[in-house]
């Protein structure tokens, strides 16, 4: 095997980059460009990015209809780094906490030639990141030596291979004896874990339930949400059922991340929902990969399962992955009057079942 990095360990060299500060480089057989993370920028950097070309600033549609500024490329929008502009500015593109206190003085000038592919690329390595999506882009340039150095086909994530780590025994308050399964992708992504409560047959349906982490959710009891209570009663279901599976997938915040979504619950506090809130912040309302939850079941030798949830899109995405959902169990628990408005709006707005 040669030593060269491949596709996945640039890609994951990449994000680790970008979180950093430094920046990359993006090439399509057309172009060459330079891309930083808005979120980690500082004035140095800048000042040697503006030395290569005419900075723009790459948002999603849904920051950019935040901000009043034209997304000519449909789902982006490139805007046109200013001459006397400099990090404070970027920052305030890309991070909704002042728009209301410190509202942004336009116009903001959309760029509408050329192409934006790359800054489509930069944009989903920002996201993939778990950076704020918004990103620098420098186009036209020379590769500078030493940068991390992806084509945009390489920033599509591909289906995440999970290896099998560790499984140990482990016996659980509600779910009684089981075993915690650890995988890692290898993409050198964060890892995910299944729990087996008793011995789950793999020649009939199993019940199972796909749980995105909330670590303020299943690990502080946040009354903003139904995680914790949703966690508990699945575990409490497999072990009345006298066996099951829990898919604990770190999708923390619907994929976004913590950091991100403590920008989200800030907003939330300004009147925004949850949907509301993600798009502000440039992010779809929903931004996880449920390939994942579909490729652990079949690595475990699941193929048919009775799923514990109450999101449509959950029992879709595990049937295109191969895995036949035979029945949806509705899992309706831990509703509080600070989570009513929450549960509402993904009712309303995501087509989850109440
Ligand atoms: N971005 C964002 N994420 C949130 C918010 N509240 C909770 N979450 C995240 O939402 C996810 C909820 O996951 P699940 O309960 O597995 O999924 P679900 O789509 O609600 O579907 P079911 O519970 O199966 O019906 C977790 O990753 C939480 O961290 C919020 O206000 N904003
Ligand atoms: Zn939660």
């Amino acid at each position: 095997m040669s030593l060269t990095p491949g596709p996945l360990e640039r890609l994951n060299r990449a994000r680790a980059d970008l979180r950093v500060g430094l920046p990359v480089v993006l090439t399509d057989g057309a172009e060459v460009a330079l891309v930083a993370a808005a979120e980690t920028l500082d004035a140095d950097r800048l000042a040697a990015i503006r030395a290569l070309g005419q900075p723009v600033v790459a948002l999603t549609a849904h920051r950019a209809a935040t901000l009043k500024a034209r997304a000519y490329d449909g789902d982006l929008a490139r805007i046109l780094l200013p001459k006397g502009e400099g990090v404070a500015w970027i920052e305030a593109l890309a991070d909704p906490a002042d728009d209301l206190t410190h509202p942004m003085k336009g116009p903001l000038l959309s760029q509408r030639e050329g192409r934006a592919d790359l800054h489509r690329a930069a944009l989903r390595l920002v996201k993939s990141a778990q950076l704020l999506p918004a990103a620098l882009v420098v186009t036209g340039v020379t590769a500078p030596e030493g940068l991390t150095q992806l084509s945009a086909a390489e920033t599509a994530t591909p289906e995440t291979r999970l290896t099998p780590v560790i499984a140990a025994r482990l016996p659980m308050r509600l779910a009684g004896a089981g075993r915690l399964h650890v995988f890692r992708p290898e993409d050198g992504g964060i890892e995910h874990y299944a729990v087996e409560v008793g011995r789950p047959m793999r020649d009939t349906p199993v019940l199972a339930r796909l749980h995105s982490a909330c670590f303020t959710g299943d690990v502080l009891g946040s009354l903003k949400c139904d995680c914790g209570p949703q966690l508990h009663a699945a575990l409490s279901a497999m072990h009345e059922a006298g066996s099951g599976v829990l898919l604990y997938l770190n999708q923390e915040g619907r994929g976004i991340g913590l950091a991100n979504k403590m920008r989200a619950y800030s907003l939330q506090d300004q009147g925004f929902d949850t949907v509301e809130a993600n798009h502000r912040l440039g992010f779809e309302d929903d931004e996880r990969d449920f390939r994942l939850g579909a490729e652990l079941l079949r690595k475990m030798g699941f193929s048919q399962v009775r799923l514990l949830t109450n999101n449509p899109r959950k029992v879709a995405m595990l049937q295109k992955g191969g895995i036949e959902v035979v029945a949806r169990v509705p899992l309706q628990v831990g509703l509080t009057d600070e989570n009513a408005a929450y549960l509402a709006t993904k009712a309303a707005k995501s087509g989850h079942l109440l």
